[in-house]
């Protein structure tokens, strides 16, 4: 497909040499001398990729790279550095830019980026317009999540979506497996076509292997009538493996054929049946550890994990806290016929800094529990569980607590939190309620990754 590029640098020639090197690649390419001429073109016409410098003297590649993301968030951006400031363009490939390349660089290296950036624009615009013929309970829009970590996720799925590669999910229990994983399937080519779970741990041995298999008339007692198993049942679409890592080491090899040829025969039957199904595995468990502790077999291992995806617990997604407890309180509050606007900012802080073990499931009934228990508009501190706070200070021995970094950050959070809100989100008042200039505070906000106030209060 022929993809238009804009390319923003203000060495003049240099974005011209790239533009003509763009279009020898079949791309219709723009170059442009600076940030704001830039703006002006991205008004006017629909760019699929920017490439813009990082330094330029009317408005540099990060501001340039923010106002993209906000008005243009489907439109991927591409960071050309030179090697003195690659670190920052790293952090800017945390804020959101797809990636970086460094000056002076190699034309394949710029082509093979710019592929990348291209197939996902194409992906996500695709998306966009399936957003409206799906369902909507699985898009990748209504995931809720902004930290760097679920960015990661979110870019990971879109990737992979499109393909019939084999994932593997890790993550603790609650951190959203499931949910993604039906949103790798129904923003897939098979979305039409069956999505069948299975988890693995829920059964014994045998009743596993029929589940999976299926079994013919009279293969054991009480095979009475023909099943067809799981793999049959999914044939054209989906097959998620949930808690793969519990998957008895006697039926692995069974499951290992049917994975690489994706041909198994039922139990009892002597012809071995064939189908096209795409995998999806999912396991809290740490699998390279089962495999050297001989509990999973390593090439089953090495044919699940062709795409590995990780979901970060809660704990290391802090930020998305806010926005995933107001995303629940809404439906919730709505489901219960309940007025309740919003979190007061004891509340949120507390849930910012709980641990949340039982990561989102945990956050979502404890959302819920305060629906039902709250009296007022705003929920507060009374209406949260109280195991919410005994974990607050997760303390060692004699109120000294365990591990003191933590223990500071959160202290430091919670302060930074209550002031932005305070300040009902303006940075510069915030920063002087707490005695730092604003350039301290915007750091600490980013290192800890909180949300601005006034995106929480949404
Ligand atoms: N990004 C998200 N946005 C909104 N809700 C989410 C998100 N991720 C998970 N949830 C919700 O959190 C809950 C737990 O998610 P899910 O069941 O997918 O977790 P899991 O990792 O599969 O858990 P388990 O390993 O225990 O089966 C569900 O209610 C789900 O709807």
């Amino acid at each position: 497909m022929n993809h238009s590029i804009l390319v923003v640098d203000d060495e003049e020639r240099l974005a011209i040499v790239l533009a003509a090197a763009l279009e020898d690649m079949g791309h219709a390419a723009t170059a442009v001398g600076g940030a704001h001429e830039a703006m002006q073109r991205l008004e006017r016409e629909r760019f699929d990729l920017v490439l813009t410098d990082l330094r330029m003297p009317d408005m540099d590649g990060r501001a340039l790279l923010g106002e993209i993301r906000r008005r243009w968030p489907e439109t991927p951006v591409i960071i050309l550095t030179a090697f003195a400031t690659v670190r920052d363009a790293v952090e800017l490939v945390k804020e959101g830019a797809f990636d970086y390349i460094a000056k002076p660089f190699e034309i394949d290296h710029v082509a093979a980026t710019v592929a990348r950036a291209l197939r996902l624009a194409d992906v996500v615009r695709d998306n966009e317009r399936l957003r409206g013929e799906l369902d909507g309970r699985y898009n990748l829009g209504t995931l809720v999540g902004d930290s760097a970590s679920f960015r990661k996720v979110i870019r990971q799925i879109t990737e992979v979506c499109e393909t019939r590669a084999t994932v593997l999910l890790t993550g603790e229990s609650g951190s959203g497996k499931d949910v993604v994983a039906r949103a790798i399937h129904f923003n897939s080519p098979r979305r039409n076509q069956p999505f069948i779970a299975v988890n693995c741990a829920a059964l014994p041995e045998n009743l596993l292997e029929s589940e999976l298999f299926g079994h013919v008339k009279g293969a054991f007692t009480g095979a009475t009538a023909n099943r067809i198993g799981r793999f049959a049942a999914a044939d054209g679409g989906t097959l998620f493996l949930d808690e793969i890592g519990d998957m008895p080491i006697g039926l692995q090899a069974k499951l290992l054929r049917a994975v690489q040829e994706l041909t198994f025969e039922p139990i009892g039957a002597n012809r071995s049946q064939k189908v096209d199904v795409r995998l999806i595995a999912a396991t809290h468990q740490d699998m390279r550890a089962a495999v050297t502790e001989g509990r999973f077999r390593e090439d089953l291992f090495y044919r699940l994990n062709v795409f590995p995806v990780r979901l970060p617990p809660l704990r290391e997604r802090a930020g998305d806290i806010p926005l995933l407890a107001a995303d629940f309180l809404r439906r919730l509050a709505d489901s219960m016929g309940k007025r309740i606007t919003g979190f007061s900012p004891a509340a949120l802080s507390a849930m910012s800094a709980h641990d949340w073990p039982g990561n989102i499931r945990e956050l979502h009934n404890c959302v819920e529990r305060a629906v039902i228990v709250a009296r007022n508009p705003v929920i507060d501190l009374p209406d949260l569980p109280q195991d919410l706070f005994s974990n607050v200070r997760r303390g060692g021995r004699e109120g000294l607590p365990q591990d003191l970094d933590a223990e500071l950050e959160r202290i430091e959070r919670d302060f930074i939190i209550d002031a932005l809100q305070r300040a009902n989100g303006v940075q510069v008042q915030a920063a002087k309620l707490l005695g730092v200039s604003e350039r301290s505070l915007w750091h600490r906000i980013k290192k800890l990754d909180i949300r601005l106030a006034r995106k929480v209060a949404e």
